[in-house]
This record gives structure tokens, sequence and C-alpha cells, in this order.
């Protein structure tokens, strides 16, 4: 696939100052021709990631210009599947083997029924020996070789790689750019953005984009750049590398705009092979193409290419045949193309697998990272436990008393709060790391947002259940809660409803910032629904209409009211009393007091859900919303 772009310019919103805006990458042209190499290089700050960023696709907004393939502007959803994005940080799912890892890509990508290509995947990139080595204890090189081979799983023809060599030795990156140079030479389209690279690995490459200062100051092939830099008058000095070279000279900002007015900002490409432009076919050369379409692959890409000039096949429709003409082709300037031959029956830009096999294979592979989080696994119980037994000690066989009043509604509160900041710290902690990953294999087609989150919803569901109802179990029977069967499910409910709410305000926090600081917002986003929960108890007479509807929305108010209906309702008999008069002891005296008599729990329960439904939405929108841009 021949990748092209047109006046492309990114600009960049300030997001404390809003009207302060930077253009990154200033109306470069460009393009990356199909079995190439390229480098695209620069001092820091240049805009390399971003211009990859904008070619690959993988960031949208404040984008303008043209994207082109195969000369054709492309249609976005069908270059993400034919393309694939490998992140400069390497971003593999923890806790699995690489074979894992690898069979779950090739079931994600691959329709149903396919024999997955795995082991020769690794054999080829020396990763077979490893692959029971789970993934977070492979080296650099090793995680940089896993990254590629999972994207090489469905062979896309673009491969975009954000510094693949960064953080790597001298062997390694050596090792890495031929692993590159080599699927470029079978016939695919590898770009990747790299730190100067010496004089030895430069030769690796077959074509140099360069950028400074978001303009394109150099692009052509290699060989091709030193004779250039001499016939603008800056010779490289004999026994310099010429890739620190280029890169010296961006110091000087009149040398970056010389440069940049030599090369057009990309509209010229510097070549060091015999330069012909072809427009018309040559009847002379006129020959015959035959090709076998292979039986799995939706299209099938030949290119037609000789010293002097390169055809296209402008039109194909007779797949039958098998063969072309010459006088099929036409030639394009001065570049060289791709016949690309369609199987309109197999052309399809949804993705390979059902979204319930999706679902299904994401579930699977959430489940097993879980089982297999010892650590977590025990801190979950071992926190759940020692609370129960806390909190179950502190109110020790105190609910059948009616002179505690106070001591019982402390318990609600106690069991609610208790369940609304456990589940929040989690993912506000851990989830911003995860959307990263997320956000890769999303980009990459491997599977869809929804099958994702639903997979996402309901793989954490097991774990935590049994430590709230493990939790709730002990609370209940050691505070001396009569036992009746629909409250005891129902106090284990409600629960499970606030840690459910609160987990998804979590995840709703944790998609959207990348919070550093995840112990303070986690309790500062619980907060304000604390704040509403409690001045619901102020008995609700006095209060503020519009307090009275704000408080109505915090989910720990629902948790608390449904909490004291749970424990005081269900047929609960008066309360014990060891003095003379006991005003509460009667559970309807003590809710009519908070005024709560008129409330159900059914209702709470269901208020519980809606909020619970907002935020999980809340999450989703905000997953896609990111995604997008
Ligand atoms: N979202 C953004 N908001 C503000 N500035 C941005 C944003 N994205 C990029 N920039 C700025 O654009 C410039 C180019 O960034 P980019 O990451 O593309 O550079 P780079 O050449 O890849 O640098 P390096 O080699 O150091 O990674 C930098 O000055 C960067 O601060």
């Amino acid at each position: 696939m021949d990748l092209e772009f047109r006046n492309l310019t990114y600009t960049v919103q300030s997001r404390i100052a809003k009207a302060t805006k930077k253009v990154v990458v200033k109306g470069v042209d460009g393009k990356f021709t199909s079995g190439q190499l390229v480098a695209i290089m620069g001092p820091s700050g240049a805009g390399k990631s971003s211009l990859l960023n904008i070619i690959s696709g993988y960031r949208s907004a404040g984008v303008t210009g043209e994207l082109l393939v195969n000369g054709q502007p492309r249609d976005e959803h069908q270059f993400q599947r034919s393309s694939c994005y490998i992140t400069q940080e390497d971003l593999l799912q923890p806790l699995l083997t690489v074979r894992e890892a690898m069979d779950v890509a090739a079931k994600l990508k691959l329709p149903r029924g396919t024999k997955a290509p795995s082991e020769e995947i690794l054999q080829e990139l020396g990763l077979l020996e490893h692959q029971n080595t789970r993934t977070d204890s492979l080296s650099g090189g090793q995680k940089k070789r896993l990254s590629i081979a999972l994207e090489l799983v469905n062979n896309p023809p673009v491969f975009f790689l954000d510094e693949p060599t960064s953080g790597l030795d001298t062997v390694t990156t050596t090792q890495c750019v031929k692993l590159l140079k080599q699927l470029a030479r079978q016939g695919r389209t590898i770009v990747c953005t790299i730190h100067q690279p010496a004089a030895s690995l430069l030769e690796f490459f077959d074509q140099l984009y360069i950028i400074a200062d978001g303009y394109c100051i150099y692009q052509g092939d290699t060989a091709a750049m030193v004779p250039y830099l001499e016939s603008v008058g800056m010779p490289c000095p004999r026994h310099h590398n010429p890739a620190d070279f280029i890169i010296e000279l961006t110091e000087n900002p009149a040398t970056v705009k010389l440069l940049s007015q030599e090369i057009l900002n990309g509209k010229i490409y510097k070549t060091s092979k015999i330069d012909q432009n072809c427009t018309e076919p040559l009847p002379q050369m006129q020959l015959k193409v035959c090709y076998q379409a292979e039986d799995n692959a939706p299209e099938t890409e030949i290119m037609l290419t000789n010293e002097k000039c390169v055809y296209k096949v402008q039109s194909y429709s007779n797949t039958a045949s098998m063969c072309s003409l010459s006088s099929q082709l036409s030639g394009i300037n001065n570049s060289s193309a791709w016949m690309k031959i369609q199987k309109p029956s197999d052309y399809d830009i949804s993705y390979s697998t059902s979204y319930f096999d999706q679902f299904s294979i994401l579930l699977k592979r959430m489940l097993l990272q879980i089982s297999r989080n010892r650590q977590g696994l025990w801190i979950q119980l071992l926190h759940h436990l020692m609370c129960g037994l806390l909190i179950g000690a502190c109110f020790y066989n105190m609910a059948n008393d009616g002179t505690e009043m106070f001591n019982h509604l402390k318990l609600c509160v106690g069991i609610v709060i208790f369940f609304a900041y456990t589940q929040i710290m989690v993912p506000v902690l851990v989830y911003p790391q995860e959307v990263k990953l997320v956000k890769k294999e999303y980009f990459n087609c491997w599977y869809s947002l929804t099958p994702y989150y639903a997979a996402l919803t309901v793989s954490k569901l097991p774990v935590q259940l049994f430590c709230n109802i493990l939790f709730s179990t002990i609370v209940y029977f050691m505070a001396g809660i009569p036992f009746n069967v629909m409250r005891f499910i129902t106090f284990c409910a409600v629960g499970n409803m606030v840690s459910l709410v609160s987990e998804g305000i979590g995840l709703a926090i944790g998609s959207v910032f990348n919070v550093t600081n995840g112990c303070a917002v986690g309790p500062s986003a619980i907060a304000p629904f604390l704040g509403l929960g409690v001045y619901g108890f102020d008995f609700a007479h006095q209060i503020p209409l519009i307090m009275n509807i704000l408080m109505k929305l915090s989910f720990i108010r629902c948790g608390i009211v449904a909490m004291v209906l749970t424990v005081f309702g269900f047929g609960r008999q008066p309360l014990e009393c060891s003095e003379v008069f006991c005003h509460f002891a009667k559970p309807n005296v003590l809710m009519q007091y908070l005024d709560i008599d008129k409330s159900s729990v059914w209702m709470e329960i269901m208020f519980l859900l809606i909020i619970m439904l907002v935020f999980r939405s809340m999450c989703y929108i905000s997953l896609r919303w990111r995604f997008a841009t």
C-alpha cells in the first residue's frame, strides 16, 4: 500500500489557555511506498510522533489535509483494518504467556476456523523458545518483537511504529531494525519514528522523512540525502554520521526554512535511482501478468516495477482469469505503485469475529488474568475479611438493642461507606494504564468497544460479589441482625449495588483522566455524594427543594436508606429494650423519625441501578470519545 499525505497540518490547543493554539505539523506533503522501510527522523519535539499519529489515524482531532492510499482518498475504517500501530511503550497484556497472548490475538483477529500462524511467527521472530514466558518477564527487545508478532497475526500490509528502538541496546536495536527491514521486503510498508540512528543503522532504512519544527526538510532515499545536502551547499563532513549532521543543521531556524523550501515541504522526493516519468503505457513493454490469489486473503497485491518505471492497474474486475495485460496498466508519475486485486465477496471492513466471540474471548482472557493475579486476590479477600470482622466487632450484638438507635444508623452508614470507598480506588489507579493498552488493541481492530466493555463489566463480578457477600455475611451475623432470608439477600444486594456504582464512578474517572495521584481523586469523587447522603438525614422537612433534589441523586443516600429499610424492614419485630422505655424499639418509629417510612427498598435499589447505569454509560462514552480522537 502506498501512503500519501498532502498539506498535512496538526494544531493542538492548550488545555489551560484555550485561546493558545500550537501548530505542530505545518502543511507537509509526503509519500511512503510499499516494500520500503521508512524512518521519520528529526530533533526532539520536531513533531515526529505527531506526524506518525496523524498518518496512522491514531490521532484525528486538529488535523487538516489529505490522506491517500494508493492515490485514492482513504477510508479510515478500511485503512485501520489494513494497518497497525505499535506504540513506543510496549503495551502488552500482563499475566499471560507469549503463546497465550499470541493465541488470543489470533482468535480475535482471524475468522473462526482459520489456522493461527502463531508458531511460525514466533519462530520467525525468535520468540518460540520464550513462548511460555510471561509477557511482563520479557526483555525490552523481546517485548518489542512480541508487539510486532501480535500484529503480524493477520498480516497487515502497513506497520506504524513509534520509536521502536527506544530503550534498546545497540545489538537489540540492530536486530529490531533488521526485522523491520525483513518485514518491509516481504511487501509491507513500514514507517517508524527514530531518534538519530547510528550511521550503520541508517543504511537499513530505504527512505528517510526528516522533520524539524513541524516542516519537512528532507524526503527521499537514504542514499540520496548526502548528495542532496551537498547540492544545497551543506556538505556532510567525511566520517560524520549523516543522521547526526542533518539533525545538527536543524539547530539553525534559517537552515530549517531553507531546506524546507528546497524540498517544497515534502512535495519533492529525492531519489538515488534513475528518475524517469512514465505517463503512458509503453506498447513495446506489453507483458502479461499472471498470479495466484491466496484463498484466505481478501486481497492480493502485486507490484510491477523495473528500474525505470512502475505501473499500476487502474481498474481490474476480472479476477477469474487471474491474468492481465500491461495494456490494462497505466503508469503513475514518478512513483512506484501496487496492483491491487480484490476479491469482492471477501472484501469486508468489519471485524473478523462476531461480537459474541469477541466478548467470550476477552472474558476468558480477563478471567485468566484475574485468576493469576494471586496477590491482588489475596489483598482483596483479606481486606473484606478484616474490615468485616472489624466493623462486626464494633457493632457486636447491638443490632437488636432498642437503646442503641444511633449505633444502628452508624452500622448502616458504615457499611455503605465501606463499599463506596473500597471499590472506587482500584479503577481510578489501575484503569488509566489499561485504557492505553485497550486503545492500542481497539485501534488495531482487534475488537469493538461494546464486547470489550461488556467483558470488562462481567469479568470483575465473580470476585467482587464473593468478597462483598463475605463482608456482608460477617457483619450481618456479628452485629446480630435477626435472620430472615429476604432481609439477608437484600442486605447483600444493597451492598453489592453500592459497590458497583462506586466502581462505575472509578471507571468513569479512570477512563477520562490519567490520574497519578488517584489516592486523592477517589475519595474526592465520593465526598460530594457522601455530603449529600448525610445531609439527607437532616430530618427532611426543613430541606430546601433544590437540596432535596440533589440529595436524591446521591447514591450514598440511596444506599443508606435502602440499608436501613432492609435492616428494619421485612417484618422486623420490635427491638429488645433493657430500659424502662425505648423510644426506638419499634422499627417504624425510627423510620418515621428519619422520614423514610414511605420509601421502598426496591425503589432505592432501582435508583442505585439507574445511577450505576449512568456512570457506566459515562465510562463507555468517554472511552469512545477518547478512542475516536
Ligand atoms: N496534545 C498536545 N498538546 C500540546 N502540545 C503538544 C501536543 N502534542 C504535541 N505537542 C507538542 O508538539 C511538539 C512535537 O511533539 P512530538 O511528540 O510530535 O515530538 P517528537 O518529535 O516526537 O519528540 P520526541 O522525539 O522528543 O518524542 C512538542 O513541542 C510537543 O510539546
